[in-house]
């Protein structure tokens, strides 16, 4: 059976009917009105908006293919999370905490972290680490949903500092998926924020798959609905859609951070590429559910929206193009630049005294990894 045929697969398709979400911008790049949230951006903050929709998917781009080229040991591409992940990100106020899972190279941008750093952990050498304090950005977490209790900790310690209450309180997000919801580090921080009262957001970003797993494998109800069993507001957002991705953010920040506790936000999207590097999704996803989601492209739409409104013209699509292109000119230049990581240093940063099996693991590898040296292998 060919690669991409509908019989192949096992669960049932989602083409239609769309759900009901916060949207601000329609797939063809028109303002929509919503009762509850709106934003109002200077055409300089929309340009600049699309400047990092573009930058961000060229720089992942760039990852994948120097990933291809052996240059990297995996890379978790957010190809079609643009907008859920500028969106949300550049809601960020700068004292807001947040905490990543693999993928959120986006928030990650925005925070001001230099775009290599993740591509230095995936290439597996020891200078791949930010300082989380500094940019208000937790270090990359691949065990899923683990984070969502370290972010709700953290903002238990935000309260109890007494660093709520006013506009310049500090408000926490912890970022997982839709896959991460089925684990029990993530319903356990649903509950402790809940109450205790956290100064949290749990940002949700649904791309309907867990690697293979489809979402109807995770959950029968819309998994913002969850929220409500906790006992905190929960809503459901066009993930696809930077403007309303942005407005639910920022609002959903503001109150956790004048005290009104946790909200769960599912920004609805799609992984447009495959999980990891060492994924191949054509092997249980159709195609006509990819190509489904093409059409509901994140850049296209503000594109589209800032052309209708005359914002910008092809003069500024192509110079944020260049800017795209030379800054994965220079991430790659920087990444052929770095040293090849010594496969021996896996031992290292384990536990931070060491232990006896550990050396004797070392020891044990270091011998096999001699029998290869100077054999030209
Ligand atoms: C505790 C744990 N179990 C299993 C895995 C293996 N694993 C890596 S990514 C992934 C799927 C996560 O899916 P989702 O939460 O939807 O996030 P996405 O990758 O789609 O962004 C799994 C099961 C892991 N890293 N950690
Ligand atoms: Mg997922």
């Amino acid at each position: 059976m060919a690669k991409g045929d509908a019989k192949a697969r096992t669960h049932t398709t989602r083409a239609a009917p769309e759900p009901a979400f916060v949207q601000l911008l329609t797939p063809e790049g028109d303002r929509v009105e919503h009762p509850d949230y709106t934003v109002d951006f200077t055409d300089e903050e929309y340009r600049s908006l699309y400047h990092d929709l573009v930058v961000v998917r060229k720089l992942d781009a760039e990852a994948t293919a120097l990933q291809r080229q052996g240059e990297l040991g995996i890379w978790a591409s957010l190809l079609g999370q643009e907008a859920a992940q500028v969106g949300s990100g550049r809601a960020l106020r700068t004292q807001d905490m947040a905490f990543p899972t693999y993928r959120e190279h986006g928030v990650l941008y925005c925070r001001g972290i230099d775009p290599i750093m993740p591509l230095r952990l995936f290439r597996g050498v020891d200078q791949g680490a930010w300082d989380p304090n500094e940019f208000k950005f937790g270090m990359y977490t691949i065990v899923i949903g683990a984070q969502t209790l370290h972010a709700t900790g953290y903002a238990m310690g935000v309260g109890k500092d007494g660093k709520v209450g006013s506009d310049d309180g500090e408000a926490v997000i912890a970022y997982f998926g839709d896959g991460a919801t089925s684990q029990g580090d993530v319903n356990e921080a649903f509950i402790w924020a809940s109450v205790f009262n956290a100064p949290m957001v749990f940002f949700c970003q649904n791309n309907q798959y867990a690697i293979s797993e489809p979402l109807e494998r995770q959950t029968r109800v819309p998994l913002y609905h969850r929220a409500s069993g906790f006992g905190f507001p929960g809503l459901r957002v066009d993930g696809n859609d930077v403007l309303a991705c942005y407005a639910v953010t920022r609002k959903a920040l503001d109150d956790a951070r004048h005290g009104q506790g946790p909200s769960l936000i599912e920004a609805y999207t799609y992984r447009m590429g495959a999980h990891t590097t060492s994924d191949d999704p054509t092997r249980y996803r159709i195609a006509s559910e990819v190509e489904a989601w093409q059409a509901k492209d994140p850049i296209k739409r503000l594109r589209a929206f800032l052309d209708k409104q005359a914002i910008a013209g092809d003069d500024f699509f192509a110079a944020v193009d260049e800017e795209a292109r030379v800054a994965a000119v220079d991430l790659r230049e920087r990444v052929l630049t770095m040293p090849d990581p010594d496969p021996r240093s896996l031992f290292d940063h384990v536990y931070p005294h060491g232990s006896p099996e550990l050396d004797q693991q070392r020891e044990q590898f270091s011998t096999y990894m001699a029998s290869f040296e100077g054999s030209g292998h």
